[in-house]
C-alpha cells in the first residue's frame, strides 16, 4: 500500500489517499510511460488550438528521455496528459501500466512531476512544503537531505512566495522527488537556474538514473539532453517529428556524425513545417 498525493492545485497542497501499489507482472515489466495517439485541443475566446496531435510516446523503465520542441510545441500539455492533470480528447496514456485518468491516486504514488509553473502553497516554507509532501507517503526521502541536494538549505525557512523563481523551481523538484517515485517528469528542470544550481540539478538526474528511476525530461537545452538522455522525442506543432538517440537524430537530420544535437534539432524542426507557419495549429471561429 502507498499513500499518495494528487500534488497541488490552485496554490493549495491537495488530496492524499491510501492506494494499492502498481500491479507488476512476473513476466513482463510494464513500460514506464506509454502514450498512444494522444490528442488535446484547447478552446479559448473563440480560438481553437490543437496542442497535442496524435502523439505517441514510449519510455522504458530506467531510461532518460528528452522531450524537445519549440515554445508552444505541446510539451507541457503532453506532460500534463501523461500525469493525468488534463484529460485527452482522445488517445490514452499509461504510467507503469496504469491509466492516469482512472487510476489517478495510484499513478501519483509512482510518478513525481515537476511542472514548469510550480503550484505550491505560497504561505508555507520550503521545509514545511517538503515535509508536508513527505507525510503523504509511508516511505520516501529525507526532506532535509533533499532540500540540501537541491541547494536550498539556506532558504529552507523562507516562505514559498518569497523565493526567487529558481528557488521555487528547486522546491518543486524536491516536492516531486520526496515520495521516492519510480518515474519522474521534469518540465524545464534547469530553465532559469544559475550555472551552479543547473549543474547540481543535472547531477541529481544522473543519481536518479543510477537508482533506476525513469525520467522524462522536457528541455530547451540541447547540451544537457545530449549529455543526459538515452533518447529524445522532438515535437513540433503538437506532433512527433523525430525521435531516437542523439546520434540517430543527427543522422536523421542528414548531418555528419559528431554534429551537435542542437544543429540536428534545428534542422529537424525546420524541416517539419512550411516556412512562416505557426507553432501550434490554431483556428479562429
Ligand atoms: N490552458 C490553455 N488554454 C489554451 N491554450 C493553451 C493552454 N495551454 C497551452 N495552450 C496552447 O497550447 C499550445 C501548446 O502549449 P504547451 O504549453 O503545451 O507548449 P510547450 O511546448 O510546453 O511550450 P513552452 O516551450 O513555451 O513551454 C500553445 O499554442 C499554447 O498557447
Amino acid at each position: 500500500m502507498q499513500v499518495v498525493t494528487t500534488g497541488t492545485r490552485g496554490g493549495h497542497a491537495a488530496v492524499h489517499s491510501v492506494v494499492a501499489m502498481a500491479p507488476t507482472s512476473p513476466t513482463t515489466a510494464p513500460t514506464a510511460i506509454e502514450a498512444t495517439a494522444l490528442h488535446k485541443t484547447y478552446r479559448r475566446r473563440g480560438r481553437t488550438t490543437v496542442a497535442v496531435d496524435d502523439v505517441g510516446l514510449r519510455v522504458e523503465v530506467g531510461e532518460i528521455v528528452g522531450l524537445l520542441g519549440r515554445n508552444g510545441a505541446g510539451k507541457s500539455t503532453t506532460v500534463e496528459l501523461v500525469a493525468g492533470l488534463r484529460s485527452p480528447d482522445r488517445g490514452a496514456a499509461r504510467v507503469l501500466g496504469l491509466d492516469p485518468q482512472t487510476d489517478r491516486a495510484t499513478v501519483r504514488g509512482v510518478l513525481g512531476v515537476q511542472l514548469q509553473t510550480p503550484r505550491l502553497h505560497d504561505a508555507l516554507t520550503v521545509r514545511e512544503l517538503v515535509r508536508l509532501h513527505r507525510s503523504f507517503y509511508p516511505a520516501g526521502r529525507d526532506p532535509d537531505a533533499l532540500i540540501e541536494a537541491v541547494g536550498l538549505t539556506d532558504s529552507r525557512d523562507t516562505r514559498f512566495e518569497k523565493l526567487s523563481g529558481g528557488q521555487q523551481q528547486r522546491t518543486s523538484v524536491a516536492v516531486a522527488l520526496v515520495g521516492d517515485p519510480r518515474v519522474v517528469i521534469l518540465d524545464e528542470l534547469t530553465t532559469g537556474l544559475d550555472p551552479e544550481a543547473r549543474r547540481g540539478m543535472l547531477a541529481m538526474v544522473r543519481r536518479l538514473r543510477e537508482d533506476g528511476v525513469t525520467v522524462l525530461l522536457v528541455s530547451h537545452h540541447m547540451d544537457e539532453v545530449e549529455r543526459l538522455c538515452d533518447r529524445a522525442v522532438v515535437l513540433d506543432a503538437g506532433r512527433v517529428v523525430a525521435e531516437g538517440t542523439p546520434a540517430a537524430l543527427v543522422a536523421q537530420a542528414g548531418l555528419p556524425a559528431g554534429t551537435a544535437l542542437e544543429d540536428a534539432y534545428l534542422a529537424l524542426t525546420d524541416a517539419a513545417r512550411p516556412t512562416g507557419t505557426e507553432n501550434s495549429k490554431e483556428t479562429v471561429r
